[in-house]
């Protein structure tokens, strides 16, 4: 009996913290197979011989480097960070060129942290106030986390559906920054410190009570069952597709 071809899996980003994490994975996982590793000097070209692309760059880079791959026919699993929803938009243009190609953009592949994001959200109605705090090691270039913005997005979604207006806040007078960034009007803080790899903690608090939801990633192998997890599953997958959570199957 003829095994199943291998995916063949092209890392762009290859020798920063994370891509160097991936090639090591693929090279351990059954039925995929590296094929290209690619860096800051590398042509995206060099993608072409691989099924699917895993991008882990920097914010500056990953929105050529999707277009690239796409015009290339090659499907992509994107974990920068950086994405807005106007790079979002132009990916799903040139998407409509190349009907067959997936493209996978999520801001965190770690299982516990795409499940704190969905729990925060479920949360998000029945609490008067949500805040969100991120802590990553002090080599990360962009605040707040791509994860971070995800999340507030996500409770903010859930909080406007129930029709729920901005959570209690007296603070008139405060130093610039002091009460964080705001996005889509939930208040999102960063801390950059050494020892730490990636953390986030959704605070929901009500009168008499506070519920923390907490994701810790001790080490970036954390992520990778994820990112494994959509490479094989995006080529079955066309179009552009935003979180982790829409390829886990959680109802
Ligand atoms: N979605 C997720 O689960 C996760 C996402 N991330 C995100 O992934 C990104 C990378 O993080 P991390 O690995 O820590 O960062 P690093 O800085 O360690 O790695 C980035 C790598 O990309 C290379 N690079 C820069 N520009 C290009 C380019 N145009 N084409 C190809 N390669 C390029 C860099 O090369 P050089 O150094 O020579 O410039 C470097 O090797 C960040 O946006 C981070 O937030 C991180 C962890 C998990
Ligand atoms: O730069 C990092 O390290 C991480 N970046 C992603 C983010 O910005 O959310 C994912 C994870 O938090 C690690």
């Amino acid at each position: 009996m003829n095994a199943l071809p291998s995916i063949k899996v092209a890392v762009l980003g290859a020798g920063g913290r994370m891509g160097r994490t991936v090639c090591d994975a693929v090279e351990a996982a059954p039925g995929l197979e590296l094929v290209a590793r690619l860096d800051h000097d590398d042509d995206v070209a060099g993608a072409a011989v691989a099924d699917v692309a895993v991008d882990f760059t920097v914010p500056s880079a990953t929105e050529a480097n999707v277009h690239a791959l796409v015009d290339l026919g090659v499907h992509a699993v994107v974990g920068t960070t950086g994405w807005d929803a106007d790079s979002l938009a132009r990916v799903e243009r040139r998407l409509a060129t190349q009907p067959t190609v997936g493209v996978l953009v999520a801001p965190n592949f770690a299982l516990g942290a795409v499940l704190a994001m969905v729990f925060a959200a479920k949360a998000a109605r029945w609490f008067e106030s949500v805040e969100v705090v991120e802590l990553h090691h002090p080599d990360k270039v962009d605040a707040p986390s791509g994860t971070a913005r995800h999340t507030a997005a996500a409770v903010a979604r859930a909080r406007r559906d129930a029709g729920l207006g901005p959570g209690p806040d007296a603070t008139a007078q405060s130093l610039d920054g002091a009460r964080g960034a705001v996005v889509d009007g939930v208040h999102v803080h960063a801390v950059r410190l050494r020892g730490l790899v990636a953390h986030e903690e959704i605070l929901l608090g009500n009168p008499g009570e506070q519920l923390t939801i907490r994701h810790d990633s001790f080490d970036r192998v954390s992520f990778m069952p994820g990112v494994l997890h959509a490479v094989r599953t995006l080529p079955g997958r066309p179009g552009l597709t935003v979180g982790l959570e829409n390829l886990l199957d959680l109802g």
